[in-house]
């Protein structure tokens, strides 16, 4: 019984990518930057399973708390990013085998990112009064400062990114759950043309500035994707079984997925993960996006909240181990970087750690890999597929 287990600590980058200067990133290292500024940093498993050393083979230098001769249990390697982006669409296509090699559209960083005629035939179609915001900004902050007046006046806020988003914040008791997700159904239509990767409906709630908060029920409106992921292909070509734990099956369009598990914060995830892994059968990948590591820690710049994180994810470690029987291979990975300690409050442009175990994985360096694909690849073979375009395999 052959089954893939895929972690994806979302935003969790090691470093050393060579472009990195391109996106003003050069010298960003998420987790050499949070293993540096904290007194301690206890993640035992995520050690012998190569971390520390696939960090050091990425950047050049140990993360701080890190042992050189760690007792290695797993294969260890880091990825290169292809894409053109650094956004959680590309990372997440380009290691399902789908490297993202056209340019998304961007939304500039000055007042009024969007065009007017785009928000002109929102308003039209949506029937809402107007919007608020129309900017750049980080999700919590424009919060604080647009959610009071948001409630007053019912106006949705709108606001991007470095990444080709168009995100959507709205008060899920005032404004109405539904109303925002109908509303962001209607911006993705609208965006047809301008080449947008993703619309995030982003509810929040709460009374008063500083005293809101986002709810899990955020949702990706993602395009899909431009050829045949690896987990298609499972799903085509062995009948096989794609469940989706976190906001997967949002980043891949629902395509890909045969079953959606919803979950809010590290622990459910985690609670989650396990579940299915314990009833999963021949040829299923179980695959899990980490979100908080970005969302809550990365793009909030709150480097103890992230070594918190990364704690209790290692010391949950295990009971996903014990799990695990002789034809399973796991995969720990991310989708690029989000340093906490950087300027702004965008991803950086890194390199990912690749992080296997099994039994038919080898326990040594796996080499710098030149594509983060090398991941799909490595599972099409695994689970006997087609060859995907890109990649090639790491075992
Ligand atoms: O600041 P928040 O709203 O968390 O937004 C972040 O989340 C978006 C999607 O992952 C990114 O584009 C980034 O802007
Ligand atoms: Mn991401
Ligand atoms: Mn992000």
């Amino acid at each position: 019984m052959k089954r893939v287990l895929i972690m994806m600590l979302d935003s969790f980058g090691i470093g050393g990518a060579e472009d990195a200067e391109k996106f003003g990133d050069k010298g960003s290292n998420t987790l050499g930057h949070i293993a540096e500024r904290q007194a301690s940093l206890n993640l035992p498993h995520l050690e012998s399973l190569g971390l520390g050393l696939a960090a050091k083979e990425s950047c050049g230098e140990l993360p701080k708390h890190f042992k050189n001769q760690p007792h290695l249990i797993g294969g260890y390697a880091f990825a290169r990013e292809i894409s053109s982006g650094k956004d959680t669409t590309s990372g997440h296509w380009e290691i399902a085998g789908v490297p993202v090699l056209f340019d998304w559209g961007l939304f500039p960083d000055k007042q009024n990112s969007f065009p007017k005629p785009l928000l002109d035939r929102i308003v039209a179609k949506s029937g809402i009064k107007g919007y608020l915001g129309n900017c750049h900004s980080s999700g919590t902050v424009i919060l604080d400062q647009l959610g009071e007046e948001h409630m007053k006046t019912g106006l949705p806020i709108f606001y991007t990114s470095a990444d080709s988003v168009f995100q959507i914040a709205a008060h899920e008791e005032t404004f109405g759950l539904n109303n925002l997700y109908e509303l962001c159904e209607i911006v993705r239509a609208e965006l047809e043309g301008y080449n947008i990767g993703r619309v995030i409906a982003r509810p929040f709630i709460g009374d008063k500035a500083g005293e809101f908060k986002r709810t899990g029920n955020r949702r990706d409106y993602s395009v899909e994707p431009p050829a045949k992921t690896v987990l298609q292909k499972l799903i085509e070509e062995k009948d096989g079984t794609v469940v989706s734990v976190g906001k997967i099956a949002d980043i891949y369009a629902h395509t890909g997925i045969s079953k959606t598990v919803k979950a809010t914060g590290l622990e459910e995830l985690f609670d989650k993960t396990l579940e299915e892994v314990k009833s999963a059968g021949d040829n299923t990948i179980v695959f899990t996006n980490f979100v908080n590591f970005d969302a809550d820690f990365g793009h909030r710049r709150d480097v103890a909240g992230y070594a918190k994180g990364l704690e209790y994810f290692d010391r949950r470690l295990p009971e996903l181990l014990q799990l695990m029987q002789t034809d399973d291979l796991l995969i720990i990975t991310a989708d690029h970087g989000c340093d906490p300690t950087w300027t702004g409050s965008d991803h950086t442009r890194e390199h990912i750690p690749v992080l296997m175990y099994g039994t038919q994985v080898p326990t040594k360096f796996l080499g710098g890999r030149d594509t983060f694909a090398d991941i799909g690849q490595t599972i099409a073979k695994y689970l006997a597929l087609s060859p995907m375009e890109y990649g090639t395999p790491i075992i």
